[in-house]
């Protein structure tokens, strides 16, 4: 019997997950007779310790997950959950992705405090989120909306919505539903009117390389249609080199014959400027690299170096 160490963050949120992968492997053991147990080892990262601080301020990478991968470095852990939109687009040497499991709800969805709809704001409604990438999108949809900072875990986001007098708040659909709390959603943004970020609703479970014992038990957990429009997300998200600091989307589907389409955002936080574009195609990596450089062509580039830095 061999005890996999699955490394996570501590928030409600990464515990539900991890909770949720350790539960469907436990099943997959079950079901194939495989011979693991799983432990969780909670791990404390440096996003976790500056959460409070506008995150685009701070810049970096990665922030949720250096301390991680460190630990599988260290063989503190043998395994990690991720949060896929966590991830930055290079993986150390010596870590990959073992498995990409089935997507949740990629969208983008509104917790109001009244009525039912983004039409239902009013006019100057104060509206909660730090994400560029949402705030572009809506204050293109709305411009009257004063679009304010908030931070912090997906509980410290609703308790704000309540004390800190928003009209409003963003948050991903995906960690609403692991939650169980679908109750509190008032409405769901389509992702053509909010294109979600890269990975949004899916997960990534992180090992050594080396490990291919738990490669190969990681392997029937895995969803290799969440895996292809991921990775054409995130060839778009690499071609542009763009980190959490920089508004950008990307959203993959798939359809039956095995044609993917990618639509691909870079806009302003203002929502003044906003590109898109949306190409089809069936190798995910050449397809996210096609849509970045449409808009490269189109402009990109100095949206994206007025927020790097
Ligand atoms: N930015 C933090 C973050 N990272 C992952 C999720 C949950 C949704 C997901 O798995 O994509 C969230 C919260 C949110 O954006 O509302």
């Amino acid at each position: 019997m061999r005890v996999i160490r699955v490394g996570t963050r501590q928030s409600a949120l990464a515990l539900t997950q991890t909770g949720h992968v350790i539960s469907a492997l436990e099943r997959i053991c079950r079901e194939e007779g495989l011979p693991y147990t799983f432990e969780t080892h909670k791990i404390v990262t440096k996003g976790d310790q500056i959460l409070d601080v506008t995150l685009s301020k701070v810049g970096g990478k990665g922030l949720f997950v250096k301390e991680i991968e460190q630990a599988l470095f260290d063989d503190h852990i043998d395994m990690a959950v991720h949060s896929m939109k966590d991830m930055p687009y290079a993986l150390p040497e010596g870590l990959c992705i073992g498995a990409v499991p089935q997507r949740e709800d990629p969208r983008d969805c509104l917790i109001m405090k009244e009525g039912t709809s983004l039409a239902d704001l009013p006019k100057g409604a104060k509206v909660g989120t730090s994400s560029l990438r949402r705030s572009c999108q809506l204050q293109a949809n709305r411009p009257d909306l004063n679009i304010e900072s908030l931070r912090g875990n997906i509980d410290t986001r609703l308790k704000k919505l309540e004390s800190e007098g928003f009209d409003a708040i963003v948050l991903a659909a995906a960690g609403l539903h692991r939650m169980e709390w679908q109750s509190k959603i008032t409405a769901y943004l389509p992702t053509d009117v909010c294109i979600p970020a890269v990975g949004q609703g899916a997960l990534a479970i992180e090992c050594r390389s080396e490990d291919e014992d738990l490669l190969r038990l990681l392997r029937h957990y895995h969803c290799e249609d969440t895996s292809i429009t991921v990775r054409a997300e995130r060839a778009f998200l690499g071609r542009l080199n763009g980190g959490c600091q920089v508004p950008i989307g990307a959203y993959a589907t798939q359809d039956d014959t095995g044609v993917l389409t990618l639509v691909g955002l870079v806009g302003t936080p203002d929502g003044e400027m906003m590109l898109s574009d949306t190409l089809t195609g069936t190798d995910a990596e050449a397809l996210g690299v096609a849509v970045a450089e449409r808009l490269l062509e189109r402009g990109a580039e100095p949206i994206l170096a007025r927020w790097k830095g």
